[in-house]
């Protein structure tokens, strides 16, 4: 059972603290750097009116070298710039992105926004496709570590503390990196896929999950995550195109998928698609971005939002389902939530419509 997770059970801001040792590793000084205005537009400036003015003063016409060389130097990074636009995620690598912000939105989950490499990089997440985040588990504490230390740092550490801090280095026993088994967890993004300079991760946290109470309980601004993707078989384009009607059936965290894919259809202003989205929680208050949802309610034509909570109008039943059906062939049924919330959602679709509900063809579970 979910317990109270965040003292704060209301909407709030929360800014999380500075790391007071740990910055991720980022040079802050070397970070302002890859602003294009300080990193590339002032010290051009800077060092064409330099030229000029050392040529005017000293008539010397060598001083001139400088101007080719900054343009040059410009168009490189112009260059770099463009290919830099859309981040490399990958399946083979880790990429190490750091944390941002944190904004709490129910009692047990919170919205974490993590930094792209520069202010130009997009994520380029495709809809309904999900991040994958690797976390370490020992196989006999459960301690879960964001990052396993270098051995190298055990030494250097070592070395380091010999002599002054002799008592302190006795008491510290040196990490068994092979008892740390590798858990990845996996992660919708909700920001729109072509937000610069950062992304969005909505985590639902479980006193009894590992990683989502880890990092619910040890997340800091700079704390530096490592990341692959995309991982998901769900063809928007594909979808959007054999059927004019999706009815999403999402539960708690399902929601996620859902936000993705409303966001593409209102990005590209996709026409002849209409969405029933039927989102279900225990209780109003479980309800997440409750706001955000009344208002793509009220302000999208074509979008209906309803909400389903386990104290007020029951289970999820066939007759809430019915309801927003009126062309069953046209009609795609996007599903996501925990085990049970999806087992429920394709049992009610197989036992009362004649269709395929495990092909992935008219029946999507993220
Ligand atoms: C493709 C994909 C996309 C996903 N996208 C998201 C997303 O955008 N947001 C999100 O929050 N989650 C998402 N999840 C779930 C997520 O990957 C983790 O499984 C979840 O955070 C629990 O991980 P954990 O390590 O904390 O729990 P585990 O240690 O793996 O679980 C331990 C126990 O706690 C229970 N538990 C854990 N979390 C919950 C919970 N929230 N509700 C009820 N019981 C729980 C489990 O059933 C289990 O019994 C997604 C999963 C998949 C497969």
């Amino acid at each position: 059972m979910s317990e109270l997770i965040f003292e704060n059970g209301e909407e709030e801001k929360l800014r999380v603290p500075e790391a007071e040792e740990n910055n991720g590793g980022v040079d802050k000084g070397m970070e302002i750097l890859n602003n294009p205005i300080h990193g590339m537009y002032i010290p051009s400036i800077l060092m064409i009116c330099g030229s000029i003015i050392m040529y005017l003063v000293t008539s010397y016409k060598r001083c001139l070298v400088f101007i080719p060389m900054t343009i040059f130097i410009v168009l490189y990074r112009f260059f770099l710039a463009i290919n830099k636009k859309k981040v490399n995620l990958n399946f083979d690598t880790w990429s190490r992105f750091e944390l941002d912000d944190k904004f709490i939105i129910s009692k047990d989950s919170c919205i974490y926004t993590f930094k792209l490499g520069s202010e130009d990089e997009t994520l380029n997440c495709p809809p309904g496709s999900s991040v994958a985040i690797q976390a370490f588990e020992h196989e006999e504490t459960g301690e879960i570590l964001f990052e396993l230390p270098k051995e190298n740092d055990a030494e250097e550490k070592e070395e380091s503390e010999e002599g002054d801090n002799a008592e302190e280095k006795e008491t510290q026993a040196p990490v068994d990196i092979s008892k740390y088994k590798e858990i990845c967890r996996f992660y919708n993004p909700i920001s729109s896929s072509t937000t610069k300079g950062t992304f969005d991760l909505l985590i639902k946290s479980n006193t009894n999950g590992k990683f989502s109470k880890k990092i619910a309980s040890n997340s800091y601004k700079g704390l530096q995550l490592s990341f692959k993707g995309f991982i998901g078989t769900y063809d928007h384009n594909k979808c959007i195109l054999d059927y004019s009607k999706f009815v999403m059936l999402a539960g708690g965290s399902g929601l996620t998928p859902m936000l993705q894919v409303i966001s593409k259809i209102i990005e590209d202003k996709t026409k002849g698609v209409d969405i029933e989205l039927i989102y279900c929680n225990k209780t109003k208050k479980d309800i997440l971005l409750k706001n955000e949802l009344d208002e793509i309610n009220d302000s999208q034509e074509s979008i209906n939002v309803t909400y389903i909570t386990d104290d007020d109008e029951g289970l999820l039943s066939f007759v809430d389902i019915k309801d927003k059906v009126e062309d069953l062939e046209n009609t795609r049924f996007l599903i996501c939530g925990n085990q049970g919330f999806r087992d429920h959602a394709l049992d009610l679709l197989s036992k009362n419509y004649e269709i395929d509900t495990k092909g992935n063809k008219q029946v999507f579970v993220f």
